[in-house]
């Protein structure tokens, strides 16, 4: 268990396969795991649009959430207990006050669902990911003169991730689509 570790001790078990990006694994027990699939499916998930376009993955946001038709950040409904108790227990893994991340984004992933290409939105800064139910690749891709670089980082279940600086910044990120069902939770900073 992770959590009484700082993420950035040296001796600790993260690993940063990107500059900016660290990863822990068992960063969560698998019953408090199950807690949490029970809390997402609950939660008023809808799937993700953008303009026209449907996405497969279906979300909620507490705290804030991102406005695709108006171009900024809004408002969304405050965060239950149950998130508000593990961003007290995961902030200070990024070395950042728990009211720091003022988003938490559920995302459920059934088989066929995915994310494409991107960078998160400019007016969130770091992200803090616990990924959940099952093992995913989180691929990684920057422009070079002649092509992308890219990286292939393993999110095993129960892992968490940061990404800021580099890994944030000058990476874009995606998730191939499922064929099982994964979720996962993530904390934003607003910049
Ligand atoms: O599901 C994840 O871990 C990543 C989600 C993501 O990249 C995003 O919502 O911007
Ligand atoms: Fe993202």
């Amino acid at each position: 268990m992770g959590f009484q570790r700082d993420l950035f001790a040296p001796e600790g078990q993260a690993v940063a396969p990107v500059p900016g990006m660290l990863l822990v694994e068992d960063a969560i027990g698998a019953e408090e795991e199950r807690a949490l699939e029970e809390r997402i499916d609950a939660a008023p998930l809808e799937p993700f649009q953008f303009g026209q376009w449907r996405g497969k993955r279906l979300t909620a946001n507490y705290g804030s959430a991102y406005d695709y038709q108006r171009g900024r950040v809004a408002e969304a409904p405050p965060l239950p207990d149950w998130i508000e108790a593990l961003r007290m227990r995961l902030a200070p893994l990024a070395g950042r006050d728990p009211q720091d991340f003022v988003q938490a984004l559920l995302i459920r992933y059934d088989p066929g669902a995915g994310i494409g290409w991107h960078r998160d939105r400019p007016q969130y800064g770091e992200v803090l990911g616990l990924s959940l139910s099952a093992p995913a690749v989180l691929r990684l891709r920057r422009r070079r003169a002649q092509g992308f670089e890219r990286r292939s980082i393993e999110l095993p279940p129960r892992s968490l991730y940061l990404l800021r600086g580099e890994a944030r910044e000058a990476w874009e990120h995606s998730i191939a689509p499922m064929a099982v069902t994964r979720r996962s939770l993530t904390l934003r900073t607003l910049r």
